[in-house]
C-alpha cells in the first residue's frame, strides 16, 4: 500500500533558525500517529508542510502521491482533514452555520452536516446555538465536525486534547478509532503523552526540529531498555529479596515491595516472585512519559 505522506530528508528554515533538520517518515493508510514533543520541537512546522501551507528549504513532501503545495493543491485539500491547535470561530454563527460554512470554503457537499455535528455529540439544540456561548469542549467538537468535512482521508490533528475533560477526551479517541478502521491516515500531535498510550500505532518524537524516535510503544520500549517495576504484595522485602538475588533491586514503602529489574530480566524475576507467598502482583512497564525523558536525555548526552 503506497504511504499517505511521505516526508524526505526535509529541512525547513527561517533565516538562520531551523525549525526542522532532515526529517525522513512515511505515514500508512488506516495508521494512527503520534508526534510528540517539546514547544518548539517543530510538531506544526511538519504538519503545515504536510499540508501545503508551507514549503520545505530542502527535501521533498508528498501527500497521497502529490505535492501538496503543488498546482494540484486545491483538489488535494479536499481529501485531507485538520484541526488546527487554536481554531477561532465567529461568535455570532450557530455551530450548523460555522460548519455549513467551512463545508462551503472545502468545496464539500454541506448535506451530511447535521449527521457529521451529531457525530461529534453536538446535538440539534446544540447545534443551532450561537457559537459564542460554547464550553471550550463544545468548540474542540465542532473543529472536530470541521476537520471531518469530506470525509478526509488523512487527518491532521494539532493539540487536539488540550483543555478537555476525560469523558470528552474518550469520545474523542473513539472517533479516531473508528476512522482509522475505515482506512484514515490520522496523524495528532500531543504534550499529553500518558492519555496516548494505547491509542495510537505509532509515536514520532521530535525535539528541536529532529526526529528522535519512532516506533510503536513496545517498539520503543525495547529500545529504552528502561528497567521495569515489578510490585509485590504480601511477602517481606528481604524475602523478595532473596529470592531475587542479582536480578533486581528492591525496595519497599513499609506495604509493597517494589523490584526494579532490566526489561530483558522480567520474566526470570516474575517467575521467582510467584514462587513466593504473594497476595498480588503487578507489572508497571516504563510509561511514554519514562521513555520521552529517556530520548531527549540521549538526544543531549549525544
Ligand atoms: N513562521 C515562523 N517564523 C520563524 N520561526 C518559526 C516560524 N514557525 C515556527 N518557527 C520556529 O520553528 C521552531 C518549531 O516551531 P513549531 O511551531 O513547529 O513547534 P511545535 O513543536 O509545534 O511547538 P508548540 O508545541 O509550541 O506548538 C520554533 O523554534 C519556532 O520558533
Amino acid at each position: 500500500m503506497s504511504p499517505s505522506v511521505t516526508i524526505d530528508h526535509v529541512s525547513k528554515l527561517y533565516g538562520a533558525r531551523a525549525a526542522l533538520t532532515e526529517v525522513s517518515l512515511h505515514l500508512a493508510p488506516g495508521q494512527c500517529v503520534a508526534l510528540v514533543g517539546h514547544n518548539g520541537a517543530g510538531k506544526s512546522t511538519l504538519i503545515k508542510l504536510m499540508l501545503g501551507l508551507i514549503r520545505p528549504s530542502r527535501g521533498g513532501v508528498r501527500l497521497l502521491g502529490e505535492d501538496p503545495a503543488g498546482a494540484h493543491a486545491a483538489r488535494l485539500r479536499r481529501a485531507v482533514g485538520y484541526l488546527p491547535e487554536n481554531l477561532a470561530f465567529h461568535p455570532s454563527l450557530t455551530g450548523k452555520e460555522t460548519l455549513d460554512f467551512y463545508a462551503r470554503l472545502k468545496g464539500v457537499s454541506r448535506a451530511g452536516n447535521a449527521g457529521l455535528l451529531a457525530r461529534v455529540g453536538l446535538e440539534a439544540e446544540a447545534a443551532r446555538r450561537r457559537v459564542g456561548t460554547y464550553s471550550k469542549g463544545m468548540r474542540q467538537r465542532l473543529g472536530l465536525a470541521q476537520a471531518l468535512l469530506g470525509q478526509p482521508r488523512v487527518l491532521f490533528l494539532d493539540e487536539p486534547t488540550t483543555g478537555l475533560d476525560p469523558a470528552l477526551r474518550q469520545v474523542f479517541y473513539e472517533i479516531v478509532q473508528e476512522l482509522r478502521r475505515a482506512g484514515v491516515t490520522v496523524l495528532l500531535s500531543s504534550h499529553a503523552l500518558t492519555e496516548l498510550e494505547g491509542q495510537t500505532d505509532r509515536i514520532i518524537v521530535m525535539n528541536r526540529g529532529v526526529k528522535i524516535a519512532d516506533g510503536t510503544l513496545a517498539g520503543l520500549r525495547h529500545l529504552a531498555d528502561l528497567p521495569v517495576r515489578i510490585r509485590a504484595l504480601g511477602a517481606p522485602a528481604a524475602m523478595v529479596a532473596d529470592a531475587l538475588g542479582t536480578l533486581g533491586q528492591v525496595s519497599t514503602d513499609g506495604h509493597t515491595v517494589e523490584c526494579r529489574c532490566a526489561g530483558g530480566d522480567k520474566v526470570a524475576v516474575l517467575r521467582r516472585l510467584t514462587s513466593l507467598p504473594l497476595a498480588d502482583l503487578s507489572v508497571v512497564e516504563p510509561s511514554l512519559d519514562e521513555l520521552y525523558a529517556h530520548f531527549l536525555r540521549q538526544e543531549q548526552a549525544a
